[in-house]
């Protein structure tokens, strides 16, 4: 099987001189097409890092990063915007939904830019919330908002969707849930879900868990059978 992403020698330095930071630092890895990938990684090893430049939201230092047969350091800042709004989802721990809209608004927001989009009532529908199509983000709740921003995500049906501590901001319950729709869409689509998270607890529900520590892979697994969402204790 090809490789959905691989990932070389890639370093991604901040700054310059006596200030440089160097975030990610020499890592190597490869995903499979339709794994869900759990990044995991204590504050500051560089988990973030690692994401924005899967997601060509932050360009890499050295190294190669492919993905999907997109070599992301070729990609010039043009390529790099076409590349994300096109290829990759993204769910943040804060949701970043556009407050003036409304639900649904919000999730055409990203299925316009995309060229295979879902409907965006099909994307709430998924994630629970179509009867809140016409609500706006405050009337949400904090796990409610989650689920618009992972619709939203979805919407674009992309090859890649990415998720930066997507439960931090949530309760117990809700964030079973959340993690709940991540499985789902990468295991009834085949899509590639990457989950960023200091909580280890998690890492069972996954394919593949990739561990960093000080900018490099500590440890790089996979799971046969992964716990199902509802299983999982933490
Ligand atoms: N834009 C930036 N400029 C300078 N340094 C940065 C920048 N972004 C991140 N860093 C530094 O790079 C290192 C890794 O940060 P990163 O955010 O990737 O870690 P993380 O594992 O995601 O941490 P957390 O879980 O706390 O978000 C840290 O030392 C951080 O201070």
């Amino acid at each position: 099987m090809t490789n959905f992403i691989t990932v070389e020698n890639e370093v991604k330095t901040y700054g310059q001189g006596a200030n440089a930071v160097t975030a990610n630092q020499d890592i190597n890895f490869t995903i499979e097409p339709g794994e869900l990938t759990i990044i995991l990684g204590a504050s500051g090893a560089g988990k973030s890092t690692l994401l924005n430049v899967l997601g060509g939201m932050d360009s890499l230092t050295s190294g190669t990063v492919k993905v999907n047969g997109v070599e992301l350091g070729d990609l010039d800042q043009r390529g790099l915007t076409t590349y994300r709004r096109k290829q990759v989802g993204f769910v943040f721990q804060f949701y970043n939904l556009v407050q003036n809209l409304t639900t649904v608004e919000n999730v055409e927001l990203a299925s316009e830019i995309a060229d295979d989009a879902m409907d965006a009532v099909t994307a709430l529908t998924a994630v629970g919330l179509e009867k809140r199509a016409n609500n706006f983000p405050a009337q949400l709740s904090g796990g409610e908002q989650q689920r618009v921003a992972i619709a939203r995500a979805i919407a674009k049906n992309p090859d890649l969707l990415l998720a930066d501590e997507p439960t931090g901001a949530l309760d117990y319950h809700t964030g079973k849930k959340i993690l709940q729709l991540f499985q789902d869409f990468s295991h009834k689509s085949g899509k590639n879900v990457i989950i960023v998270t200091h909580n280890s607890l998690i890492q069972s529900m996954a394919d593949h868990v990739i561990e960093i520590a000080d900018g490099r892979v500590k440890s790089d697994s996979r799971n046969e059978t992964p716990t199902p969402v509802a299983q999982l204790e933490w």
